[in-house]
């Protein structure tokens, strides 16, 4: 059988969401950064997000991440980001998993107990440290792009609900960041259905009513998640100084759950944290998501994007690779682009 493509896939997940890693079989993507071949491959090669994501092969919860070299000298590998609806500028559970599987693969060196590379994003430099041990890859942290506040308790009119107030911040995707309790929700997985349907009736006014540019780049898509947030609890961290603790639950275009706490959902969040003056710089938040998997986050600088005030988070969280797999496309196959059932899988056009 003579194959019309075949990629090396290895599987991972970072704390319970997906993040397949193509290591193999897309061949040189034309552009001088991440951000200029994440272009190209949106235009000339979205079949390969199709045929990774879409059924048979995929599934509505899969991501993917393309590596390829960077024509940075400071950065070890690139990567493009494919997403069911989109091609994100930054994802921090797919962060995770590429960094893992670079190093437990052997594609990059790995030292223990701390190795320290540097990925280039579409969104720019994401500096990685990896704590390592036995070979494993036991925890990344990863030190995000800066993250900034577009509105705060903007009231948006969402058809069924009437006016409600809503945060939009930027962490490397767009975010609406509603209070659950304020629309009636709570997170738990029994409440998922009401939490798409109305995430996804949610970013749409927002992005409807809310216009958004990112200062430095107006390609980055607006608004396309919606974070429905809990409460903040104070208590005693690990370290014995006080830290902030609360769950969030993402819900990602074309309308499903973040299965882990959404490492660029969270940095927006900690972005409105710091206007709200309700964390301090370099204190522990620890985030939680609808399935109890967690990140750690912290405020490690605060700087400017644009008009903007902005914070660099730093998100650590853990991953795992799950299978090694050589995705074909059999020239005869009647879905050489996949296929999805139910909801439009259209890119996100912002
Ligand atoms: O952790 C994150 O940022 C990602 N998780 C799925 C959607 C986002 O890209």
């Amino acid at each position: 059988m003579r194959f019309s493509r075949m990629l090396s896939v290895v599987d991972a997940h970072a704390e319970g969401e997906s993040g397949k890693v193509v290591v193999g079989g897309v061949g040189p993507v034309p552009g001088e950064t991440m951000f200029d071949k994440r272009q190209y491959f949106s235009e000339h090669l979205d079949q390969l997000r199709k045929l990774l994501l879409c059924e048979p092969r995929g599934a509505v919860w899969h991501n993917a991440n393309v590596l390829l070299p960077s024509n940075r000298p400071d950065a070890h590998f690139g990567y493009i980001i494919l997403e069911s609806a989109e091609y994100p500028a930054m994802s921090g559970s797919n962060t995770m998993c590429v960094a893992t599987v670079l190093l437990e693969t052997g594609m990059l060196p790995m030292t223990e107990p701390v190795t320290r590379l540097t990925l280039e994003s579409p969104a720019g430099l994401i500096r990685i440290e990896a704590a390592c041990s036995n070979g494993k890859v036991e925890r990344v942290k990863l030190v995000n792009q800066p993250a900034f506040v577009y509105y705060q308790d903007a009231k948006i009119d969402v058809p069924g609900l009437g006016m409600i107030a809503v945060d939009v911040a930027y962490g490397g995707m767009t975010y609406a960041i509603v209070d659950a309790a304020s629309v009636g929700l709570s997170l738990e997985v029994s409440q998922e259905a009401a939490l798409y349907e109305l995430g996804q009736r949610i970013k749409k006014a927002a992005h409807e009513q809310l216009p958004v540019s990112h200062p430095e780049n107006p390609l980055i898509p607006g608004i396309t998640n919606t974070s429905f947030t809990g409460p903040l609890l104070r208590e005693e961290g690990p370290d014995g100084e006080e830290m902030v603790r609360s769950l969030n639950a993402v819900i990602v275009s074309p309308g499903r759950l973040d299965r882990s706490p959404c490492g660029t959902g969270t940095s927006a969040r900690l972005a409105l944290l710091h206007a709200r003056g309700d964390l301090k710089d370099g204190q522990l938040f620890r985030h939680k998501s609808i399935i109890g998997s967690q990140f750690d986050a912290r405020i490690e600088e605060t700087t400017t994007v644009g008009k903007y005030g902005a914070v660099i988070p730093s998100i650590a969280g853990r991953a795992w690779i799950t299978s090694f797999n050589q995705l074909v496309l059999d020239p005869t196959d009647p879905f050489r682009e996949g296929f999805v059932v139910g909801k439009p899988w259209d890119l996100y056009t912002s």
